[in-house]
């Protein structure tokens, strides 16, 4: 158990403030404006009494929480619908069905969810209203493997692209390349309903296209940037050989694109972002305000390799805590975005549990600032890699308490076994499931010397 208490205490009353500042619930009601019949989003209204049939459909580690709010706000006008979620982030709803399916990696379960919604899609008419509720995770939890890809192909495939350092846009091009779903087609099963897609971000600035893969927005990534993302990280080898199949025909001009700007299955579509990363930031910012801390954010878009990354900002921190910068101690900094991970090791973790043990390493090695520091990095999802973790905190204790693992801490890093380090210092952040996400969060306390 660690000592620092109260140090504990404000750290997760930061956590707390950053989910409560991204949760499904006031997002969507802030969204959507209702008034008798009158919808009003994004500066579109709509007349619900216009429509022969109200649908909802979604994927996405948040898509059942927002379901349950679109069936409070919408009453007995929902005609009911279809939402694919990740395993424990379903709630149970009056009108919806819920599936839940694999993530990171898909699963059968994801394949017949997909194919449902797909088919629900394309029985709307031209008479119908359909919500689209997207969240991060929908990616894996809904795969559509185009033909000759087969579900284990994009298995493989998801393996190789997860473990390799590559960028959520480059995973995400591929998957858009390999996918019925994906990359606009959704909207093309859509067509011609009016489609009200409300979205919540995991990835750094916003861009529809990413975001789950783009399911109901215009796709700007190419096969050629498909085959340049197998090229920069030398995955040829690795993959099926359909997956390369299809990337190299679709180079030739063999196989059809993704849906592009311009398409009519995107006239009757609004795409719009109603909860990310910038919000949990700025939560966790009002929060370190008020329990004494003047909060300074360095990035809205914290990226790179987590441990580089950290390293960057516990140095930053460090400057701070030797009062060279304006803002002086007690003084909270605050990052958002997410990190990658290029795993070599054989051990568990995931980017925050992995970011938190590269930043005691490197607040060990400056010691001079070992007491001021105090770290967390929360995955809002509250899974962080393929953990029960949402990520980990650090403590001015957290070495000194662990001499064995102190002394080791770089093996366990080199080993990407973050979780184990963590378990052994007590002091993983565990939240469950938060049924939202938009990427990470960091904070770190500076105390005055
Ligand atoms: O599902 C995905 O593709 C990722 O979470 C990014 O949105």
């Amino acid at each position: 158990m660690t000592v620092y208490k109260e140090k504990e205490r404000i750290l997760r009353a930061i956590a707390d403030r950053a989910l409560q500042a991204v949760s499904p619930d006031p997002a969507m009601r802030t969204a959507l404006s209702l008034e008798n019949d009158t919808l009003t989003v994004d500066g579109r209204t709509y007349d619900l009494a216009s429509f022969e049939r109200i649908f909802v459909i979604g994927a996405g580690k948040a898509s059942a929480a927002m379901a349950r709010t679109l069936e409070s706000v919408l009453g007995d006008r929902l005609h009911g619908g279809l939402v694919a979620t990740k395993y424990g982030h379903g709630v149970k709803l009056k009108k919806t069905r819920v599936m839940e399916s694999g993530h990171p990696v898909p699963d059968p379960a994801g394949e017949r969810a997909a194919k449902d919604i797909l088919g629900l899609a394309k029985g709307t008419t031209e008479k119908d209203l359909v919500f689209c509720l997207l969240s991060g995770g929908a990616s894996a939890i809904v795969p559509a493997p185009r033909d000759p890809v087969t579900l284990s192909h994009k298995q493989a495939a998801t393996r190789s692209l997860l473990e390799c350092g590559a960028t959520i846009n480059e995973i995400n091009a591929i998957r858009k390349h390999l996918s019925r779903f994906k990359g606009g087609h959704l909207a093309g099963a859509l067509e011609p309903a009016t489609v009200v897609s409300l979205i919540i971000s995991d990835v750094i600035g916003d861009h529809l296209d990413v975001i789950g893969s783009g399911p109901t927005a215009p796709d700007d990534s190419t096969f050629l940037d498909c085959q340049a993302v197998l090229d920069k990280y030398e995955l040829c080898a690795d993959l099926p050989d359909a997956v390369r199949r299809v990337i190299r025909d679709g180079c030739a001009g063999k196989e059809p694109e993704t849906r592009k700007k311009g398409d009519s299955c995107f006239n009757r579509v609004l795409n719009t972002i109603i909860a990310g990363n910038a919000m949990a930031v700025d939560g966790a910012a009002e929060a370190a305000r008020e329990l004494g801390y003047t909060p300074v954010v360095t990035d809205y878009a914290m990226a790179g390799e987590a441990r580089d990354t950290a390293s960057r900002m516990i140095r930053l921190a460090h400057e701070y805590g030797e009062g060279l910068h304006e803002v002086k101690p007690p003084l909270c900094l605050l990052a958002g975005g997410e990190t990658t991970v290029t795993v070599r090791g054989r051990g568990k973790g995931g980017r925050n549990q992995e970011f938190a043990l590269a930043a005691a390493i490197e607040i060990a090695e400056i010691h001079s600032c070992r007491e001021q520091m105090s770290v967390l990095c929360l995955g809002t999802d509250g899974t962080d890699g393929p953990t029960d973790a949402a990520g980990a905190m650090v403590f001015p204790d957290t070495m000194a308490r662990s001499e064995a693992q102190a002394m080791v801490a770089r093996e366990f890093l080199a080993d990407n076994n973050a979780y184990r380090f963590f378990t052994n210092t007590g002091t993983l952040l565990k939240t469950g499931p938060t049924l939202t996400n938009v990427m990470d969060v960091v904070a770190i306390l500076v105390d005055p010397k």
